[in-house]
């Protein structure tokens, strides 16, 4: 499942956040791609030790965890600290495959996320573009809108023509490894909260409620 979702962080938070990353320094971002993504990776990042980044990851980690939405469908157990990226113009980070294992901490990748941080009037291209099965899909999302799709796709960033893309990446080790069995369970969770809204805790509620606990028990790992 693809999921965008919505105001991932407040304006006040994306306001906190972008003035820190004006003032930043960036270094060349190859260092943390495995070593075939390191031939495509043409951004910056901040550098572990920057100011910059010990802000933004404790806002954008407490913006995760208070996100209902994001813990509904991304069911996290391990949540990487994120990296801010930037992509100048002429910057792209070409087809690949994420890491499926990543270590400090140690952990299996299955949800990758993109927080688009500029505001997409301010920079031309930096499409963060997903292949499935379907064919291939562009997303450019407001500032402070995130993107969560399975680790397991080819992915790419367009190149910036116009302006600077900030972004902040991280990836998820989630508690239900299958994207489906995730899905399922995301289905059935708004599906009984749908219902609790409009007629409250009834026999079928409670149906619902008892299934969506059972699944979650026989597909959750950690
Ligand atoms: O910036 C993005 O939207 C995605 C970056 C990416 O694919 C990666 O860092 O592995
Ligand atoms: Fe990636």
């Amino acid at each position: 499942m693809i999921l965008c979702i919505g105001n991932i962080l407040n304006p006040t938070e994306l306001e906190t956040t972008i003035a820190k990353l004006e003032m930043a320094e960036f270094v060349d971002g190859k260092a943390t791609a495995g070593w075939h993504a390191r031939q495509v990776k043409h951004n910056t990042q901040l550098p572990q030790g920057s100011p910059a980044l010990a802000i933004v990851r404790d806002i954008i980690d407490a913006a995760l965890q208070r996100h209902a939405l994001f813990q509904m469908a991304v069911r996290p157990y391990i949540v990487r600290p994120v990296t801010i990226s930037r992509y100048d113009i002429g910057m792209s980070y070409g087809t690949h495959i994420d890491n499926a294992l990543m270590y400090d901490p140690f952990m299996r990748s299955d949800v990758s996320m993109t927080i688009f941080l500029s505001d997409p009037t301010t920079y031309e291209g930096g499409e963060l573009i997903i292949e499935s099965t379907q064919g291939e899909v562009a997303f450019k999302l407001p500032a402070g809108s995130a993107i969560v799709y399975p680790s397991s796709t080819l992915h790419r960033v367009e190149a910036v023509t116009q302006g600077v893309r900030l972004a902040a990446v991280t990836w998820i080790q989630s508690l239900v490894r299958d994207p489906q069995q995730r899905e399922i369970l995301f289905d059935l969770d708004t599906a009984r909260q749908t219902l609790f809204e409009a007629s409250g805790k009834t026999p079928v509620f409670d149906l619902i409620s008892k299934s969506h606990a059972n699944l979650l028990r026989q597909w959750t790992e950690f």
